[in-house]
């Protein structure tokens, strides 16, 4: 791993200072400087954090030509030209190519093209308004904020307690994500979007995939039709997929030999590896929570605008994986903006917009959020399932076509396709309150149902919204017409 050098200002008071310069911190330097205001910000290890260097970014460079071999092998006439497998060598150097060989240089030039000030170090808040940062030169540098702290520290994977789990030394997102080796079985754990993602790479590269999943289903905070349509992807794939099976224990008696895992039928699987897909544990555990009255180690809890509740003068904010809200790039980035524009405006003297959908309140997090899961079928969805909003009281029509039979251009894109969307409405606005889209190449066609959502469209409307021919977006004319039917009835 590879640091650009250090570069530290003799003048320690900056107006904002952001501790983490994943791609949270970075957007909260962005818009604070473009309000004027003089930034520092703290990274302990690589400028571009987790998303960059183990996670969206390296997942999605293995993902692609995996799913671009399974795309030409769905269309006669591409399938005869596909004549060997995924070549895992090429793979892992266009991956290496996208996480710039883990050299964070281009990224800490970035911060510094736009006047933010890079600090290298671990950082801590040290009381109110400011951050101690320990350098790697083994020097402390004080900073004090005259207007905000900022907490962007992201989150690691969360590792499951159990027997032989340290002996085992299990996977984790930034293993499954850096090595340059295919393992001959790969055992994982947790069927959530790492889960399904890491399955589609690994077993698209060669390993032979076990998926561990302790849900009936995979994807289980999906609709259930997103879940088992991966699942049944998976299976066709060759992934052994386990359902509503926990891991007990495992053993690996020699550090180079194989792991075996035991399951709560009493079976037992053998595997050359296994990845921990369960969840993440929130970087907070040593960032001198404790010195302003807070718990070290917890999520930290925000308002919409993504200030810190608790905190007497309400100076520190937490954006990103950290506050918990929404733990995606996208919407991260969404919440440093309302930050960095509503420290600029408190600084200014100006009035925050803190009703829902205004200018500095992070509404979209709770109403329009927006995620893609990039399994072959992709899963594109944004706002609430049918579940949630039922669960939140609400009148809802929901409506679903099965893609492959009604929607021409998605069959000339793929001969075999699989797929289904559903449509979640208010039932007293008629307005669009979530969109679910599962099959091949709908990731492009999620921004539409994200404008319809955060827009609070109407279905009368929508109907003036002409999806052209012979495209998969008129997957949105069948379900109006599917919706129009439903009244008829
Ligand atoms: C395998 C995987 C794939 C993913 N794919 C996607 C995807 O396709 N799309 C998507 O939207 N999301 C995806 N995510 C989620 C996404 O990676 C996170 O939501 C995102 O990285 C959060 O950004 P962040 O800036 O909050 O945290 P991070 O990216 O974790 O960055 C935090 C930074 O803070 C630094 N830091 C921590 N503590 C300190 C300290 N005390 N002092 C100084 N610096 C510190 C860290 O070194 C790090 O650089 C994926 C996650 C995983 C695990
Ligand atoms: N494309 C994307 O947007 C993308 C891709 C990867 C990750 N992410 C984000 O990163 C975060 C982490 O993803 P993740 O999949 O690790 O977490 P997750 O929490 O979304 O899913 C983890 C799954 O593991 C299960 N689990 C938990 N403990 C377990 C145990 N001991 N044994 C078996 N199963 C267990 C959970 O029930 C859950 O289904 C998520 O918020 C996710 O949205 C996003």
């Amino acid at each position: 791993m590879k640091n650009a050098a250090s570069k530290t200002t003799p003048d320690t008071t900056f107006d904002v200072i952001v501790i983490g310069a994943g791609p949270i911190g970075q957007s909260v330097a962005a818009r604070a400087r473009a309000g004027g205001l003089s930034v520092a910000v703290v990274e302990k290890e690589l400028v571009g954090g987790e998303c960059s260097y183990w996670a969206c970014i390296p997942s999605k460079a293995m993902l692609r030509p995996v799913v671009a071999v399974a795309d030409a092998r769905r269309l006669d006439g591409a399938r005869e030209a596909v004549t060997g497998p995924v070549a895992a060598a090429g793979v892992f150097r266009r991956r290496d190519r996208y996480v710039t060989d883990w050299d964070d240089s281009g990224q800490a030039q970035s911060l510094a093209d736009m006047g933010a000030h890079l600090v290298r170090g671990h950082g801590r808040v040290d009381g109110p308004r400011r951050v101690a940062v320990a350098t790697p030169e083994e020097t402390i540098v004080l900073l004090t904020a005259v207007h905000a702290v900022v907490v962007c520290t992201g989150s690691r994977a969360a590792v499951p307690d159990m027997p032989g789990i340290a002996e085992a030394k299990v996977w984790t997102n930034r293993t499954a994500t850096d090595t340059a080796t295919v393992p001959g079985r790969l055992a994982i754990i947790g069927g959530g979007p790492v889960g399904v993602e890491m399955a589609t790479a690994w077993q698209g590269l060669g390993a032979e995939v076990t998926l561990i999943a302790r849900e009936p289903r995979v994807l289980p905070q999906f609709e259930e039709f997103a879940g088992e349509l991966v699942d049944a992807s998976l299976k066709a794939a060759g992934v052994d997929v386990r359902h509503s099976t926990t891991v007990t224990s495992m053993r690996r008696p020699s550090p180079a030999g194989p792991v075996t895992l035991l399951l709560d039928d009493h079976s037992e699987i053998e595997a050359d590896e296994v990845l921990a897909a369960v969840g993440r544990v929130p970087l907070t555990g040593d960032i001198g929570l404790e010195t302003v009255g807070l718990t070290p180690g917890s999520w930290l809890d925000v308002d919409d605008t993504c200030r810190v509740r608790g905190v007497e003068g309400g100076w520190l904010y937490a954006a990103g994986d950290v506050n918990h809200r929404a733990l995606l790039t996208h919407q991260g980035k969404y919440q440093a903006r309302m930050v960095g524009n509503a420290i600029a405006a408190q600084a200014d003297g100006r009035a925050l917009d803190t009703s829902p959908w205004g200018r500095h309140a992070a509404t979209a997090d709770t109403h329009a959020l927006a995620q893609v899961v990039f399994t072959d079928p992709e899963v594109a969805t944004v706002g609430l399932s049918a579940d949630q909003a039922a669960r939140d009281g609400r009148e809802i029509r929901v409506v679903d076509v099965d893609i492959p039979a009604t929607v021409v251009g998605a069959l000339l894109y793929a001969d075999d396709y699989q797929g289904q969307a559903r449509l979640v409405l208010d039932g007293a606005t008629d307005c669009v309150l979530g969109v679910t889209f599962v099959g091949y190449g709908v990731t492009e066609l999620l921004h539409s149902a994200t404008v319809a959502v955060a827009g609070q469209v109407p279905v009368s409307r929508l109907w003036h919204a002409v999806p052209s021919f012979p495209t998969i977006s008129e997957v949105w004319l069948r379900l109006l017409e599917a919706l129009r039917d439903g009244e008829r009835q």
